[in-house]
């Protein structure tokens, strides 16, 4: 279970903290109090002791003392047995308490997607690293600051993520903020070297390690690197692989596959949901805000349903009033029991984890419950589509500074499709991204080709054809999810397909073929 992946699954934890913190203080006080009773004991119990060690002999040989020894025992100690043993009973209880909570709760495996989290929300939106640490992200402050330690586990993970420039910023802040030895310059600097190699800067690599060398010149794990590098920048003509021993983090010299395209693409994503680009209807005229009647469908002939036009080629609209509240609140009601991380398509058309989707989703059939049945009618009549191969509904819910890196829906391999129950439904046609909420900053929808984004509006529903008339995949469609800076996103995705929909795609929508 992962925490870092659905922001709607924290406040439980955040609540459960609350609990806690009150019967921690409980726990404490009650016990103040306990030990303040044993305490009571042993002030007494101790001045006999102190009278006995001055004089053993004496004191046992006198009646009454035997008497009163006795007496302690099956009295006094018998007491002080029982509070100390009620003392490791309601210990106990809360221990239990704390150790199901860990079990249920997040663990040191979130800790890294958090820190990855915070990583992404600084490069993506090129935040400020300061107003970050001071807990400050687009004007809103919470009085939380992010201290050293946090700063060099960023650092860490970004390196180990191959991102060796945030590596090195990070790094460098976390060098910044310490007070103590935690750790050096020279470590943060291996950290940057070994990141350096992996992305094959083997000479940046060299470099680094050079000099880091020159002030630890035995060290093996350098010593080692740079056997590595020598040999593979053609200084050195053997390589003995036992020098090879890198650092406790990277159990491998891996070295990254870098992928210029999609390098190119990640900026560009960047730059769409920091807003570098003016929004749809600053950049063309031609683009329209309408009521539409799905060409006098009478169902919306009464109540005609609001559409703005985002781009016209491809054709991408957002329809408004798409789904009311309380249906939206039924479905994510529904939703947060069923929560479980998104997939992406692995090798073989398996469903894999992977960063560049960090959400959670829930799965719904048409009849499942009403609200669900509600929409599919709804997006039927707006869209006049058949129901028939409507995918089920898939609720997401992102989570910290959750985003879905840039993607198609439809799949570049039809041939492997094919639904559930086995019947051939052909590609993802056309997809209805429904917003389940506001977002306050961040979590807009970017298309990378027009350069455009979507804004999550509660009720609201963006539209496009994924295929070209054709049935071949329309490449202007990428589109990616930004992440959620503040707030809690909430979407969900009414895929169509193919089949059925033959004599249905030349309604309104249509976009012209190519
Ligand atoms: O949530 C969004 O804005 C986009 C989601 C998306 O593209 C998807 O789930 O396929
Ligand atoms: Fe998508």
């Amino acid at each position: 279970f992962d925490w870092a992946s659905s922001v709607a699954q924290l406040k439980a934890v955040a609540k459960t903290e609350q609990v806690l913190v009150s019967r921690l203080q409980n726990f404490i006080n009650n016990k103040t109090e306990e030990l303040g009773r044993i305490q009571n004991y042993v002030d007494a119990l101790r001045k006999v002791s102190d009278k006995i060690s001055s004089s053993k002999e004496e004191y046992i040989s006198h009646p009454i003392n035997q008497y009163h020894l006795i007496q302690r025992f099956a009295k006094e100690w018998t007491k002080v047995g029982d509070l100390l043993q009620m003392f490791n009973e309601t210990g106990f209880e809360l221990t239990q308490n704390i150790s199901r909570m860990r079990k249920l709760y997040p663990t040191d495996n979130d800790l890294n997607p958090a820190a990855a989290g915070i990583e992404r929300l600084q490069r993506v939106y090129e935040l400020s690293i300061d107003e970050l640490i001071e807990g400050n992200v687009k004007g809103i402050n919470t009085r939380n600051s992010i201290n050293v330690n946090d700063c060099f586990l960023i650092g860490k993970i970004s390196c180990k993520s191959f991102k060796c420039d945030a590596c090195k910023i990070w790094m460098q802040r976390a060098l910044k903020l310490k007070a103590d030895e935690t750790f050096t310059n020279d470590e943060a600097l291996a950290y940057e070297a070994v990141c350096r190699a992996k992305r094959g800067n083997l000479t940046h690599a060299f470099a680094i390690t050079e000099d880091l060398l020159t002030r630890d010149p035995f060290n093996d794990i350098l010593l080692g690197n740079m056997l590595y590098y020598r040999f593979v920048l053609g200084k050195l003509n053997i390589l003995y692989p036992c020098f090879i021993t890198i650092k406790v983090d990277y159990p491998h010299l891996f070295i990254f596959h870098k992928d210029e395209n999609a390098e190119d693409e990640i900026k560009q994503y960047n730059q769409i949901c920091q807003g570098k680009f003016k929004l749809p209807h600053k950049v063309s005229k031609n683009l329209r805000c309408y009521l539409y009647t799905n060409k006098n469908d009478p169902r919306l002939r009464i109540k005609p349903v609001k559409v703005e036009e985002l781009c016209n080629s491809p054709h991408i609209v957002q329809f408004y009033d798409v789904i009311n509240n309380d249906d939206i609140e039924t479905i994510k009601k529904m939703s947060k029991k069923h929560l479980s991380r998104a997939l992406v398509t692995g090798p073989n058309n398996t469903g894999i984890v992977e960063d560049i989707r960090t959400s959670k989703v829930a799965w719904f059939k048409k009849n499942d419950f009403t609200a669900v049945k509600k929409l599919y009618t709804r997006i039927s009549e707006m869209t006049g589509l058949s129901e028939e191969t409507f995918e089920d509904l898939q609720v997401a819910n992102y989570g910290l500074a959750g985003e879905y890196q840039p993607h198609f829906d439809y799949t570049e391999d039809p041939s492997i499709y094919k639904r559930e129950d086995g019947a051939e439904v052909g590609n993802r046609i056309a997809t209805m991204l429904l917003y389940l909420n506001d977002v306050k900053e961040g979590g807009r929808t970017a298309f990378i080709e027009p350069k455009i984004v979507a804004k999550p509006i509660k009720g609201s529903a963006v539209f496009w054809y994924n295929l070209y008339p054709s049935g071949l995949g329309d490449p202007r469609t990428r589109h990616a999810s930004c992440p959620v800076v503040i707030g809690n996103k909430w979407a969900s995705n009414v895929w169509v397909h193919e089949v059925q929909q033959e004599f249905k795609r030349k309604c309104g929508l249509r976009q012209d073929a190519d």
